[in-house]
């Protein structure tokens, strides 16, 4: 089966002590994959150096086939990946939600007026219509969460890296994102400490500790 992400022996250090090491992952075409972890373990870290925001000290990482040797090379990738910070405070680059959840298609050259219907009918769909025109630094963090969320499907990325989606989310927004997850038909990442949720959306789950990444 062809494989959308390829680890291979992955080391992190940061300035005081190693992370993790060992970490070796192949997600397939459309597979859904969780990782569980202690606090620190290094979940965060391990989605941010996937998606080129941090590097690795050692090992190899490969999207679609294609080494990741520098910057440039994760650039190429960047619009097929959608990455969910687990603080989405810095996340956005627009003041009220429809014009934030607009912008990417905006910046893709879609006209104003589809950009703001496929916008309208990504919020009907997670269910946050109602927050259309408020602005994004007045809402709850779990608001902000769903709206981050709907700002990075409406770009239908082939890939979804999920740092803990459902965190601060009420128990009606959480069933929503795992029923909108499970219909989307990706190869994704999750990072959570949600039990009940990864059970519900990724059959394969492992867990991250400083000696690598396993499968339980
Ligand atoms: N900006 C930073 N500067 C220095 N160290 C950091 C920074 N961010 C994280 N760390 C450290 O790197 C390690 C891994 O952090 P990371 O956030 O990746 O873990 P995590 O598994 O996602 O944790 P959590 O479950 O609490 O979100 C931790 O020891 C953390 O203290």
């Amino acid at each position: 089966m062809s494989c959308s992400i390829n680890l291979k022996e992955l080391t992190y250090s940061n300035s005081s002590k190693e992370v993790f090491k060992n970490v070796t992952l192949d997600v397939s075409h459309e597979e859904k994959v969780a990782i569980i972890g202690a606090n620190g373990s290094g979940k965060s870290s391990l989605l941010k150096i996937i998606v080129g925001l941090m590097k690795q000290s050692s090992g190899e990482i490969s999207l679609f086939h294609e080494k990741m040797n520098s910057l440039k090379d994760f650039k190429i990738y960047r619009s097929d990946i959608g990455y969910l910070p687990q603080d989405v405070n810095d996340h956005f680059l627009c003041p009220t939600v429809i014009e934030d959840v607009m912008f990417a298609l905006r910046a893709k050259g879609e006209k104003k007026d589809e950009a703001y219907l496929k916008a309208c009918s990504m919020l009907e769909e997670l269910g946050i219509s109602h927050l259309e025109n408020r602005n994004i630094y007045d809402l709850s963090g779990g608001e902000q969460k769903i709206v981050a969320l709907a700002g990075i499907l409406i770009t239908k990325p082939r890939i979804l890296l999920l740092d803990e989606p459902t965190n601060a989310l009420d128990e009606d927004a959480e069933k929503r994102i795992i029923d909108i997850l499970n219909s989307i038909k990706k190869s994704m990442i999750i990072v959570s400490h949600h039990k009940t949720f990864i059970e519900k959306l990724a059959p394969t789950v492992y867990k991250l500790t400083k000696e690598g990444l396993n499968r339980i």
